[in-house]
């Protein structure tokens, strides 16, 4: 946690909707001019693809379980953490990208599969911004959530997590359906040791729940929309959020818990927006305060 650097992190399983959240925080940063630096989880993998099938087809033939992207075997957690460590402490760091498909092949100038070349964090940047898998990860040797200053989880249910990573991992990295219910299948003892404890260390929880039948999501045929869903929003400490407002504001949401707000999905980048933006706000105005940077504009949300 750090008043001068602050650092933002999404959480998510993988195909959970992390990447697209971040399009509404970057959004919430160019409307209010707060310059970020954008972290990506995966670029904290150990092994590149060639490496990563390498490593599986050798734990295979020995008999052992070969390691996952959600476990620490396949990613660095502990250079995670030094990086969080040190982005709180100056400002600094350093960074890649993983590489996953054509259009990010083209974008990055690498192979699908391969990472960047490290390189420095942009300078004098308002916060640290994380999307991946491992934001608030806490186990015996590293404790990545206590860097974070608001974490949030992005955790729809379970069978619209998978509709949605088969639909993605389909439609943009060409894998069949067969392979993503392996890569699901092989994934989910690290899921359960790794991936879901976070969401009990996340300052909020959006939880997508859809109202249609995803009974069987290895044959559902679309993605269940925003409006054929709502998602609830958990607050680990509700003091201090105005419920009364954003209950007036977002049509047809209610309270289903003290610290939860249940909203129609179609309202969900609003809530976002609504909860968001005085959040970092105060993260951006408290930091530029504490480095002596003058001229604070006022929030364009109350
Ligand atoms: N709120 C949402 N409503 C509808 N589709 C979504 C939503 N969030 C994510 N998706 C879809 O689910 C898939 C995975 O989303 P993505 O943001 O790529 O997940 P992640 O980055 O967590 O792996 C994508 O096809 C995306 O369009
Ligand atoms: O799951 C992720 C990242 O999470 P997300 O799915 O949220 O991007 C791994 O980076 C890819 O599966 C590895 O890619 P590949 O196995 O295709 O090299």
């Amino acid at each position: 946690m750090s008043r001068k650097h602050p650092i933002v992190a999404i959480t998510g399983s993988s195909g959970a909707g992390t990447s697209t959240v971040t399009e509404t925080f970057e959004q919430i940063f160019r409307r209010e001019s707060i310059t970020s630096t954008i972290v990506h989880g995966d670029s904290f993998h150990r092994f590149d693809r060639f490496e990563m099938k390498r490593v599986f087809n050798e734990a295979t033939a020995a008999g052992i379980a070969p390691p996952s992207h959600f476990g620490p075997e396949a990613n660095d957690f502990t250079s995670l953490e030094k990086l969080f460590e040190q982005y709180g402490k100056d400002g600094t760091g350093r960074i890649r990208n993983y590489v996953h498909d054509e259009d990010e092949a083209f974008e990055f100038g690498c192979d699908p599969g391969t990472f960047t070349p490290w390189e420095d964090l942009e300078a004098q940047t308002d916060l640290l911004y994380y999307e991946g898998l491992h934001g608030a990860v806490k186990t015996d040797d590293v404790d990545i959530a206590k860097h974070v200053d608001l974490c949030i989880g992005v955790v729809p249910i379970i069978n619209l997590e998978w509709i949605q990573k088969i639909h993605r991992d389909h439609s943009k990295r060409g894998y069949s359906t067969e392979d993503v219910t392996d890569t699901i299948l092989r994934r989910m003892p690290d899921y359960v040791h790794y991936i879901c404890p976070q969401f009990t260390n996340t300052d909020i929880n959006f939880q997508r729940v859809p109202l249609v039948d995803t009974s069987n999501p290895f044959d559902a045929r679309w993605i269940p929309t925003l409006d054929e869903s709502m998602v609830v929003i958990r607050f680990a400490n509700p003091r201090g959020i105005d419920f009364p407002y954003l209950l007036s504001m977002i049509e047809g949401s209610f309270m289903s818990r003290a610290n939860a707000i249940v909203v129609p999905g179609g309202k969900m980048e609003l809530s976002m927006q609504l909860i968001f933006t005085p959040m970092i706000w105060r993260l951006v105005e408290n930091s530029r305060k504490a480095r002596g940077l003058t001229g604070l504009r006022s929030p364009s949300i109350a």
